[in-house]
């Protein structure tokens, strides 16, 4: 599938903190979040952006997507953030409390502006907003239509539970509903979901169970704090091999029944038609991406087999 990037796990490293930047080519995870808002004090708000301005002019050798998170576009740091860190070229910019879409609009112009300045191709830096107040859940599919530069919408669950003055617990009941409306609005768009951070980064079982729970509703990655929560959260997001064995199947089957000159057939005991094929296809382009299968199955052929 064009286009198809995996962002299983996307950490945060904080801006200010040389000693963490200096490791991130070394990381396995997917993409990092270089870190100028919550995870950088006040005090270093200005030395910090220009650290990580010369941290990705070094980094020349690329080997993950690199997210800068600046701040919020109404704080007196937003526009600097921009202004210092682009002519460094990240890959995109994740946009704190993206609570309205015309805030997201701004950045979208903004962006538009430095492209023109820097003369790199329009669209070339990305936007992942983060919805992490009752307000942008409520917006969520504005914001998701806010910006053809949007290629996932992140929930964040730290700020979205201060916003709704409750506590984060462990099971994380509270977080229902906004997680899901995040979700509808990411899918509507054909784009992808990515969930909030865990920050007990010693409680290994609970990072595992909450991802279980964002891949089973629909998310496709997780944002993490510590490079010890990488490997769990791919563990979680990769196909299993029953799966894909399965899915293969699926494929396989269809294909007969096309012969047959028929839409539905069974396999196992089991109807397989086509949303049972749209899901086995996805996890064919998935276990695509992580290795397992060789081949891209050609899902135009295989949907129009129906
Ligand atoms: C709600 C939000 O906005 S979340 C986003 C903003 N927050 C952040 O960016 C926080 C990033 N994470 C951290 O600062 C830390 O992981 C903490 C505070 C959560 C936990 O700290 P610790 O318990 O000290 O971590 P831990 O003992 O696992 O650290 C081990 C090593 O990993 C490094 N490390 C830990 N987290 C990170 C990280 N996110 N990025 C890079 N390196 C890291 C540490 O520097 C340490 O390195 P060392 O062995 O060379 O000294
Ligand atoms: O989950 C995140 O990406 C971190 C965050 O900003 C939040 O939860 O408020
Ligand atoms: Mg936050």
């Amino acid at each position: 599938m064009a286009g198809f990037k995996l962002r299983r796990s996307l950490l945060y490293v904080p801006g200010n903190m040389p000693s963490m930047l200096q490791n991130i080519p070394i990381f396995n995870c997917d993409s990092v979040i270089i870190d100028l808002e919550d995870a950088v004090p006040l005090s270093e708000k200005d030395a910090a952006r220009h650290l990580v301005k010369r941290f990705l002019m070094n980094y020349t050798d690329r080997n993950k997507e690199l997210l800068v998170r600046i701040n919020p576009l109404d704080t007196k740091w937003g526009y600097e953030d921009l202004r210092v860190v682009l002519p460094a070229m990240p890959d995109g910019i994740r946009l704190p409390k993206a609570d309205t879409p015309e805030i997201v609009e701004r950045l979208d112009t903004l962006l538009t502006e430095f492209e023109e300045e820097l003369e790199v191709e329009i669209g070339r830096f990305g936007i992942l907003p983060s919805l992490e107040s009752a307000l942008g859940v409520i917006n969520a599919v504005g914001i998701a239509n806010s910006s053809e530069r949007i290629f996932a919408l992140a929930f964040g669950a730290e700020d979205y539970t201060a916003s709704m003055e409750i506590e984060r617990s462990r099971g994380g009941e509270e977080l229902f509903n906004a997680r899901t409306r995040v979700l509808w609005a990411a899918k509507a768009k054909g784009i992808q979901a990515v969930d909030t951070i865990f920050a007990d980064v010693s409680d290994m079982e609970g990072l595992r169970a909450e991802t279980e729970l964002a891949k089973r509703l629909g998310y496709t990655g997780k944002c993490l704090v510590n490079p010890r929560q990488i490997e769990v959260v791919h563990d979680v997001f990769a196909p299993k091999a029953h799966e894909v064995e399965y899915a293969l199947q699926v494929i396989e089957a269809i294909q007969r029944a096309r012969q047959l000159g028929t839409g539905v057939i069974a396999l196992g005991g089991k109807m397989v038609d086509a949303p049972v094929v749209k899901r086995a296809a996805r996890v064919l382009r998935t276990a695509y991406a992580h290795g397992m299968v060789d081949t891209l199955i050609d899902e135009e052929a295989i949907h129009g087999a129906q």
